[in-house]
């Protein structure tokens, strides 16, 4: 329902990526509304942190159209990332500043107007979980809370689109259990896109799923269609992919 009448914020055509001779990404569409968790799906080496680092503006593309809130990344990268917030697989943080520190350096290279710092700092604690911790050194952190930071930092400058590239690896269950809640929560106010290798965190966080394979999109459906199909993605993804190693080791 909400697909149908929130406005795009993410749109991609005809997306290629070559490393040489290597055909990395070939030929994605995509399309993120606004209220959309999307799971980006994929067995290893099928494009998916090539295509993040695209959609992100950190990596160039062979060929290709994105737009970020109809902003043209090519043409006007400054002004089309500044909708969109981006957690790498390594989250980048600053083990030795206290979550302060970093999170107000996050904001000022955002250049968000010195005056506004401390609430939008404050904000994005508070709804990430982190409003007792900001004297506390981020290396002093459990790796849940880390990965709080991280997301905080993605997010400080209250961007359109957010991009998370396997926000739960490394995570026990209950912190596994806290990111995705705050997941959800991004995901109604924004839109997000989530690469994982865990096919029941899409189907507890994502509306909406797509399956890479060989840098090709082989699926793209809503999990509410996967669900009135009775589809099993476990099923799906093996059939697609045809990489059953990979279904078993997670
Ligand atoms: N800079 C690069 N130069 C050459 N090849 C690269 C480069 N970056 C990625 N590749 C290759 O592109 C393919 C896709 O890599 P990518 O990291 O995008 O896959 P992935 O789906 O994110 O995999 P994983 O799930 O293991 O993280 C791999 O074969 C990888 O070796």
């Amino acid at each position: 329902m909400i697909e149908q009448i929130s406005p795009v914020t993410l749109s991609v055509q005809n997306l290629y990526r070559h490393f040489g001779a290597l055909a990395v990404v070939q030929g994605i569409n995509l399309e993120l509304r606004r209220g959309t968790v999307l799971g980006l799906l994929g067995p290893n080496g099928a494009g998916k942190t090539t295509t993040m680092r695209m959609l992100t503006g950190n990596l160039a593309p062979s060929r290709g159209h994105i737009e970020i809130c109809g902003i043209d990344l090519l043409d006007k990268p400054r002004d089309a990332k500044a909708h969109m917030g981006y957690l790498p697989e390594k989250p980048p943080l600053y083990l030795e500043m206290t979550v302060n520190e970093y999170l107000q350096l996050i904001a000022r290279l955002h250049r968000i107007n010195n005056q506004k710092i401390h609430a939008a700092v404050d904000s994005v604690k508070q709804r990430c979980g982190l409003a007792d911790q900001g004297k506390r050194l981020i290396s002093t952190l459990s790796k849940g809370y880390q990965q709080r930071v991280g997301i905080a930092q993605a997010i400080i400058h209250d961007p359109d689109v957010i991009i998370l590239d396997e926000p739960t690896v490394g995570l026990d269950p209950n912190q596994m259990r806290e990111i995705r809640v705050l997941i959800r929560e991004l995901g109604a106010a924004y839109s997000v896109i989530l690469s994982t290798h865990i096919l029941s965190e899409v189907e507890s966080v994502c509306d909406h799923v797509y399956i890479l394979h060989q840098g090709r999109l082989v699926f793209d459906n809503t999990l509410a269609e996967l669900k009135r199909k009775e589809t099993n993605l476990e099923m799906l993804f093996s059939q697609l992919t045809l990489d059953n190693e990979y279904i078993e080791s997670t």
